[in-house]
């Protein structure tokens, strides 16, 4: 037994000490083929962390990836095992309210592992706000706004079944902004595909695109004029480097957000030194935590460049903990797309999340702000309920 670890672990310590560290894979469901330039994904695995502490709160954080290994280094089940092999030694027994340096401790000892290092720091920033009463914004320096604008994803991989979903969600007053997800088929479909939408829509709607760095810069430079003038206003990481994104910036009438380059606030220095992108798609996992994700924001805002938040289509909690650490950005010009928990068809949460008039409502309880509600989770946990009563499995 490791007696320097088990005499920081005193009842009567002066603060509340991790005593466990619990995690779970979830698979739900999507509401239909989710079709992007990299994976076609029929249902979301969300890796799930609880931290228990000493004083009886439990804290949760989430880990997701797209289509499994397709989109980056880390898979649910691999956050899973760096997390119960890797992260828990580092955790239990240590102070939990003092976030920032187990963060530092868990940095040393683990190198990469952004995705899971996320999930963690959300669930111990989670259960120190519900310590002290507090939202995770006020955590994080305090908001700026309680709502915030959410854009949809088109990607059925159908024209006509894309504007008849752009049309449903107008009706509905959930989303304005759409995301077109190209790529996949051959260039000139492709902007055939999103001018239909655009035609369609007009006015009505703001139409971005995102290729997943699927073309050749060459394919670019026509993709982008194309799109220009088919009333395309962003397009995300259409090439996957980032020396080819600093090629093709400002050269056309429509602007290049960086997604897959930016890794957190290294990554993000280097884009802005290079003026690679006219905007940031700050994302909590690929920054590699909520911290990191507002340092991201700040070297944006000093370079000029404008701010998105992103998604790694998270379910509640990620999304959730995406939404506090947004809130808190001096600027946030081109909106979010914190869809993640409407893509998929099972609610986890005792409260819905307030999606209304375009926007979603940051959650102002302590903590995250949200209540997991554990016998839906017990159905959908891998290898839980759903498998003994014989329900087949979706995966990522
Ligand atoms: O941005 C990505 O590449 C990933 C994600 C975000 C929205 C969506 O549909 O996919
Ligand atoms: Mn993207």
């Amino acid at each position: 037994m490791n007696t320097t670890l088990t005499s920081v672990i005193p009842t009567a310590a002066a603060f509340p000490v991790v005593e466990r560290v619990e995690t779970l894979l979830v698979d739900l469901p999507t509401i239909r083929p989710h079709k992007l330039s990299v994976a076609t994904m029929n249902g979301q695995t969300l890796m799930l962390v609880k931290v228990h502490c000493s004083d009886g709160i439990v804290g949760i954080g989430e880990g997701t990836t797209i289509g499994g290994l397709a989109y980056g280094g880390e898979s649910p089940e691999g956050m899973k095992l760096a997390v119960d092999t890797y992260f828990r030694p580092l955790m239990v027994g240590q102070d939990a309210t003092a976030v920032r340096a187990l963060m530092e401790r868990i940095g040393k000892m683990v190198k990469e592992n952004r995705f899971a290092k996320c999930a963690v720091e959300t669930a111990l920033l989670d259960a120190h706000g519900k310590r002290l009463g507090l939202p995770v914004s006020e955590l994080l320096g305090g908001r700026l706004r309680n709502r915030l604008t959410v854009a949809w994803t088109l990607a059925s991989g159908d024209t006509a079944r894309d504007i008849a979903e752009a049309e449903k969600m107008l009706d509905l007053r959930r989303h304005k902004v759409f995301k077109l997800k190209i790529g996949a088929k051959p260039l000139r479909e492709d902007i055939a595909h999103v001018a239909a939408i655009k035609r369609a829509l007009g006015e009505r709607s703001s139409v971005r695109v995102d290729v997943n760095m699927a073309w050749s810069e060459t394919d670019a430079a026509y993709g982008m004029a194309a799109l220009a003038d088919a009333g395309c206003e962003l397009v995300e990481q259409p090439v996957a480097t980032a020396a080819a994104l600093a090629r093709l910036v400002r050269r056309f009438p429509v602007a290049l957000m960086a997604d897959e380059s930016l890794h957190g606030p290294e990554s993000a220095f280097e884009l802005a030194k290079v003026s690679g992108a006219d905007v940031f798609a700050v994302k909590i996992e690929q920054s590699g935590g909520l911290f990191n994700a507002q340092r991201v924001a700040a070297i944006a805002d000093a370079a000029g460049v404008g701010l998105y938040g992103g998604t790694m289509l998270e379910g509640a909690f990620g999304t959730v903990a995406s939404a506090q650490v947004f809130s808190t950005f001096t600027k946030l010009q081109w909106g979010t797309e914190l869809f993640g928990p409407l893509l998929l068809t099972e609610e986890i949460l005792t409260t819905p999340l307030d999606y209304s008039d375009f926007e979603l409502t940051v959650p102002s309880g302590p903590g995250l702000g949200i209540e997991l509600d554990e016998e839906r989770v017990a159905f959908f946990t891998r290898d839980g309920l759903r498998k003994t009563i014989g329900v087949v499995g979706q995966g990522g």
